[in-house]
């Protein structure tokens, strides 16, 4: 067995629980990314991983090792967190050369490490300045750089890119994906709020919420076949639209009748004892389409137009109390506010949920 293994994981601080058992394998080599909201449990459970909290309950494994009471540095993992704290007196070369010294590695070995780590990041024509003298990002990758020189089995990222500009996150976003190209056999554990940093950087993506996984999966499996609305309405920007609906017709294809009225038949099978229940429709504001004909899904009035060039965002009023709807439809609209528009989508494109919130897709 390799790679990383959590056994219905559990921590309390206190009287109060925040992760509430978690069980989830990572393969060795494998991106994973956690996502969730504020407070999810996010960075507790990657400082679990770590060896920096204590493990409430369960049993974790790294290269099949429980690895529960062995102390952070023995667990041969390596951590990158949002504020990079470089020694400022000393060089970017002993920068990443110090964790190594301590260890009493060989001058040789030291200088090989440290150089492999530079070229892969791009780093060697700045070995010899000091942290002063370089970007943001620059100094983020020196981080990551001391993390590599550590040749850890698990790489653990704690919101790496969140104190950068926004160029310079793309840039060291893709430092990274090259990163994890070239150490295809190192696991990769990663912590961000960042809907694109997320969908372009992991293998499986982890939907916590409250302490429990919602759903784990490639990034597109996620985006496609949401288990349930939590994961539905997180993944994905803006977020997709709910509308409350009543099942109408059951079978292979499922007909519901949307708050305001209109009746959709969906691709999506359910059986007779769904009849009459409530649920949620939802469709991603990316697969609406304006309809000029009578066969259009919904219709509304033009709250807000945001024209961001590439694409025009519509908020449509009058469908669905309290929230708007959204359009995302590309390119440039003519369409101002006040104006009654009909939309459309692709019937393989929409989304049903029952009344617990589970798909009906699943
Ligand atoms: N030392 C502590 N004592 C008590 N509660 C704590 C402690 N550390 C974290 N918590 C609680 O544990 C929960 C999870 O916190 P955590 O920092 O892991 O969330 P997160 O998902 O990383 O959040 P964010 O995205 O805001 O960084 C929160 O409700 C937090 O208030």
């Amino acid at each position: 067995m390799t790679g990383l293994t959590l056994k219905d994981i559990r921590k309390s601080y206190g009287a109060v629980d925040v992760i509430h058992g978690i069980n989830l394998d990572i393969k060795q080599g494998e991106f994973v990314v956690f996502v969730g909201p504020s407070g999810c449990g996010k960075s507790t459970l990657l400082r679990m991983i770590a060896g920096l909290e204590e493990i409430t309950g369960g049993d974790m494994f790294i290269d099949g090792e429980r690895v529960n009471d062995v102390p952070p540095s023995k667990r041969g993992i390596a951590m990158v967190f949002q504020s990079y704290a470089l020694y400022p007196h000393m060089t970017v070369y002993d920068n990443m050369a110090f964790g190594m010294r301590i260890a009493k590695e060989s001058k040789e070995e030291i200088d090989r490490r440290v150089r492999a780590a530079a070229d892969i990041l791009q780093l060697t024509k700045y070995l010899d300045r000091l942290p002063k003298a370089l970007s943001g990002g620059q100094r983020q990758r020196v981080a990551i750089g001391r993390a590599i020189c550590r040749d850890p089995k698990v790489f653990l990222f704690d919101e790496p890119l969140s104190n950068l500009d926004a160029a310079l996150r793309v840039a060291t976003r893709i430092e990274i994906a090259r990163l994890n190209e070239q150490m295809a056999d190192t696991t990769m554990i990663y912590v961000t709020h960042d809907q694109v940093e997320a969908m372009t950087l992991a293998d499986r993506i982890v939907v916590l919420s409250a302490g429990h996984i919602e759903q784990v999966g490639p990034p597109l499996e996620l985006y496609e076949r949401p288990a349930n609305l939590f994961v539905a309405r997180f993944i994905g920007s803006p977020a997709m639209n709910v509308i409350p609906a009543t099942i109408t017709a059951t079978g292979p294809q499922t007909t519901v009748k949307l708050a305001g009225g209109k009746s959709v038949t969906l691709d999506i099978a359910t059986n007779a004892s769904e009849n009459g229940k409530n649920a949620s429709f939802g469709v991603r504001p990316e697969d609406l389409q304006t309809a000029s004909g009578e066969d259009f899904l919904f219709e509304g009035t033009v709250a807000i137009v945001e024209a961001l060039g590439e694409v025009t965002l519509l908020y449509i009023e009058g469908l669905v109390e309290k929230e708007p709807i959204i359009a995302k439809i590309p390119g440039i609209l003519p369409v101002h506010r006040g104006e009654k528009v009909r939309f459309t989508a692709d019937k393989t494109k929409l989304h049903l949920f029952d009344d617990g919130g589970k798909s009906y897709r699943a």
